[in-house]
């Protein structure tokens, strides 16, 4: 591992993320797949929305097929999935076992149904539930491996300068660890490619005239998704939890 080989790995999974936006964006915001009442008043005795039982039943399958073997996916519901039935892949681990398992999950959860939601889906009520629900399944699995990964930036960073960090985290110096891994410039860089992403991946491809860039002067121009929807997705919340997870990672890296 790398700072470069972990920032490709960030820009690779950028597209992942934009791409599951362009799809859930397909579908209306269907309240009632995320509403808990709507399946109780099905009277089955379910006490969770669409969304949560579809989220929780597929990890239960990935599970037994293993998706949760390697340490770069990490569940929503760790205490529902059970064992796995794969044999056992002999995943490399880069990382520090104690810190291994740091995760911000629950903020995923709850910044994507209740902040990016409300902001990406149009307004109306198809009923095509399970595929609604089924792409924001993609959506917070991109989120979560993409923030998550901050694990694997901090390991990168600790070992390039050990001696700084470790002072840091015996103090528990949480503001100096936060200052030492940001790079101001590095997530300007970030911000202005995934909305550059959404603008060529989200334009509508015809046969006639040219490609759309975006830029053009034509205020016809598009997107599947808004492109500075998703710059402020990064701005204020991938980004800023992508480093509560380096800081915590670091917290534990000499536990
Ligand atoms: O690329 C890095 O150095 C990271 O730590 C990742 C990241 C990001 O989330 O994109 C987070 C913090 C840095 O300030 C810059 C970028």
């Amino acid at each position: 591992l790398s700072l470069d080989t972990v920032r490709e790995f960030l820009t690779r999974e950028e597209d992942t993320v934009v791409f599951g936006l362009i799809e859930r964006a397909k579908h209306p915001r269907n309240t009632p797949a995320y509403d808990p009442g709507y399946l109780a008043g099905g009277g089955h005795g379910h006490d969770a929305s669409f969304a949560e039982m579809f989220v929780r039943e597929s990890e239960a399958v990935q599970a037994k097929e293993g998706r949760y073997q390697s340490l770069q996916e990490i569940p929503f519901f760790p205490f529902r999935v059970p064992f796995t039935l794969a044999p056992p892949y002999n995943f490399t681990t880069e990382l520090y076992s104690a810190a291994a398992l740091v995760n911000v999950n629950d903020a995923i959860w709850s910044m994507y149904f209740n902040e990016l939601l409300p902001l990406l889906a149009k307004n109306g009520d198809d009923g095509n539930y399970a595929a609604t629900v089924s792409s924001d399944l993609v959506c917070l699995q991109a989120l979560s491996r993409r923030i998550n990964y901050g694990r694997y930036v901090a390991e990168v960073k600790f070992i390039g300068d050990q001696q700084n960090y470790t002072t840091l985290i015996r103090n528990k110096d949480t503001d100096a660890l936060m200052k030492l891994l940001t790079s101001e410039a590095q997530e300007d860089v970030v911000k202005r490619r995934v909305q550059k992403k959404a603008m060529v991946f989200g334009q509508n491809v015809t046969l006639d005239g040219p490609v759309e860039t975006g830029n053009s002067n034509s205020s016809q121009t598009s997107f599947k998704v808004d492109p500075s929807l998703v710059y402020k997705l990064y701005d204020k919340w991938v980004i800023p939890l992508t480093k509560q997870v380096e800081v915590e990672y670091l917290l534990h890296r000499l536990d």
